[in-house]
């Protein structure tokens, strides 16, 4: 489990963090999204012990990670993937993080093996790509065979079949009872990974709340009428919202599609068409950051 009560960093001026009150729970994949300077990385960092909190506390499994007798079993990151020694091979810098760590010689193996890097497991990781790099990252992660797992962007890089591989092991690690968090870009992937997500806007908590919840709170409702107006008109004394579409037909939010089948049937409207629209999480997300978004390119 790792804890976050009341986090807040400031560098200078500018917030990174802004008071972060949240509990990311054991046994399920807890997705961190945000736009670009939101505060996933500072926030995943100040876990690790790697920036000291302006005010609050982050913890992990109970304790500030500078208080954990043997932090590489109990937390497995993965925060810069190029940040290792370039001269060395991906054996000697795994074997060298087990030693400093007092971990058997035997997981480097395991983890080579695990993360598909056994091919290449003697090359210098300076001619490796960032493919390769996030594999070998993601095995330093795994090489103390921790309870907490944080990845900030583990498939940045990856091929589709890399991708798929991460989903897969993710889903593996918390059905195993870890907790996993992990952020991404990648909404359509994240919809596919996560049990659940946690949204920064601007270093400030905007949703902790299970995948399917938040896209049902996007769901929509489209329906065609010939008396649509009535219909509209209906919908929005009953609490929905409604937008025309091109097509004449209505797009309602707020209300299920039987709800607004009823309804027609109480006004005594016809209807030609009538059907649930599921919202993909990047719609959700992009409706739930919308405001939040610091930095846009003209236009969009
Ligand atoms: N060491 C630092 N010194 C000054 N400002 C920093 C530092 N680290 C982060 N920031 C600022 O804090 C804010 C949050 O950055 P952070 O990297 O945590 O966001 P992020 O959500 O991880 O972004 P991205 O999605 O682009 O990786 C940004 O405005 C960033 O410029």
């Amino acid at each position: 489990m790792i804890e976050l009560d009341g986090l807040t960093k400031r560098y200078r001026s500018r917030v990174a963090v802004d008071d972060l009150t949240v509990t990311v729970e054991p046994g399920r994949v807890t997705g961190f999204l945000g736009p670009n300077g939101s505060g996933k990385t500072t926030t995943m960092r100040c876990v690790l012990g790697l920036a000291r909190p302006t005010a609050g506390t982050a913890t992990v499994l109970g304790r500030p990670y500078r208080e954990l007798a043997h932090p590489m079993r109990d937390v497995g990151a993965l925060v810069d993937p190029r940040a290792r020694h370039p001269g060395r091979t991906a054996h000697t810098h795994l074997l060298a993080l087990a030693r400093s760590n007092a971990l058997p010689r035997s997981r480097v193996d395991a983890v080579i093996e695990l993360v598909g890097l056994g091919p290449v497991a003697y090359e210098r990781v300076r001619g490796f790509s960032l493919g390769m790099a996030q594999r070998l990252g993601i095995a330093a992660a795994l090489l103390g065979d921790p309870e907490v797992l944080l990845l900030d962007e583990p498939v940045n890089g990856l091929d589709p079949e890399g991708i798929r591989w991460v989903r897969g092991l993710l889903r593996d690690l918390a059905a195993e009872g870890r907790t996993v968090l992990v952020s991404s870009h990648l909404m359509s992937e994240m919809q596919d990974t996560a049990d659940h997500l946690v949204v920064l806007g601007r270093g400030r908590l905007l949703a902790d709340v299970p995948v399917h919840e938040l896209l049902g709170a996007h769901a929509a409702v489209r329906v065609r009428s010939p008396e649509a107006p009535l219909l509209a008109a209906g919908i929005r004394r009953a609490g929905g919202r409604v937008e025309l579409e091109i097509d004449g037909a209505l797009r309602v939010e707020g209300l299920a599609a039987a709800r607004v089948g009823d309804l027609a049937h109480e006004l005594g409207v016809r209807v030609h068409e009538l059907a649930g629209i599921s919202t993909s999480l990047e719609e959700a997300y992009l409706a739930l950051t919308g405001d939040d978004v610091e930095y846009r390119a003209a236009g969009s």
